[in-house]
């Protein structure tokens, strides 16, 4: 871990220590006693400035819904800069979709400024498993880096632990059976809190695995909702201690601000393009609305 409580570390906001089941710090069925509107609460005391090496597909994407969940949004992509940003930042995001051979070593960069602060590195694997380069990169970044939280779909992060994959470009496409085995044997070699995203989410450490149930098919119908999740996860997990206590709780806030966009709690919409805007603005909302207590989105799941 990258000079922060672990898994096992302290809790925080939004969560309490040992969110791997592994003290009695847990709620029923091992699952952490997360907190959505504690974790809220940390984010919007906190406000943390996160920089963010992006792709340029989604960059805008990446900045607004960091913005909207009350975090301060950076862009520094340039290797004369990206390190003294990073160094007063509070949270650190690479994501590798558009990574150019100057943009690779600028993500190295970024990511041992951020170990070097000890502040939260997440990294999203974008495209890992469709391209030996992508391969390449993904890996360098997982063996050079600490990275405290790994975000991929189902085809990603099963690509990064070498089980049959197909990913289209980006895309993850077929039939994951083994996502949780796989999302766990990738904590195991990465040595970061896994989210493999999907039609239902896994977040998964070394020890333990956990479903999060929350979401809307609207949202795999749209382009960047994979980045902005990398996006939430870097907010998150810098203002809520315990790494697996923040993956968790903002993989099930992000899925619930998907379920409310898609109710049309935040405007009607026609088709993607219109869910989208809605969908951001049930980030930006999510604080105001009435939500469920998320706890009972998450099932801890056994893994062999
Ligand atoms: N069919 C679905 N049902 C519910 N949520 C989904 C679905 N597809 C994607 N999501 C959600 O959309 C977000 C992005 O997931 P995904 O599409 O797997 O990432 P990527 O865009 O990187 O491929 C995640 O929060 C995930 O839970
Ligand atoms: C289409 C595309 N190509 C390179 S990065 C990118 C965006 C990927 O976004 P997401 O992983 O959220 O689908
Ligand atoms: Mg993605």
């Amino acid at each position: 871990m990258s000079g922060r409580d672990g898994p096992d570390g302290a809790g925080g906001p939004g969560g309490s220590g040992g969110a791997d089941g592994s003290d009695d710090a847990t709620g029923a069925g091992g699952v952490p006693d997360v907190a959505l509107d504690e974790a809220l609460a940390a984010v919007a005391g906190e406000q943390p400035l996160i920089n963010s090496v992006t792709n340029d597909v989604t960059v805008n994407d990446v900045a607004n819904v960091t913005l909207y969940w009350g975090g301060l949004p950076v862009m520094s992509d340039d290797e004369r800069e990206v390190g003294d940003m990073v160094g007063i930042a509070d949270g650190c995001l690479l994501n590798m979709g558009t990574v150019s051979e100057s943009g690779e070593e600028t993500m190295l960069t970024a990511g041992r400024a951020a170990n070097e602060r000890g502040i939260p590195l997440v990294v999203d694997p974008v495209g890992v498993g469709a391209t030996p380069t992508r391969d390449r990169v993904a890996d360098r970044l997982v063996t050079d880096l600490d990275v405290d939280v790994l975000n991929g779909n189902y085809g990603e992060i099963s690509a990064l632990v070498g089980d049959d994959a197909e990913v289209r470009g980006v895309e993850s496409v077929g039939e994951y059976a083994e996502i949780a085995a796989a999302a766990v044997e990738c904590a195991r070699k990465t040595g970061a809190v896994v989210v493999a995203s999907g039609e239902t989410d896994i977040v998964a450490t070394e020890t333990a695995a956990f479903e999060v149930d929350a979401g809307h098919s609207m949202m795999g119908a749209v382009v960047g909702t994979g980045c902005m999740l990398g996006a939430t996860l870097a907010v998150f997990a810098a203002a809520v201690d315990d790494p697996v206590a923040a993956a968790l709780t903002g993989t099930a806030a992000y899925g619930l601000a998907g379920e409310l966009a898609a109710e049309g709690a935040f405007g009607d919409y026609r088709g993607p393009a219109s869910y989208k805007i809605a969908f951001l603005d049930a980030v930006a909302g999510l604080a105001d609305a009435s939500t469920p207590d998320i706890v009972d989105r998450i099932d801890r799941i056994e893994v062999r």
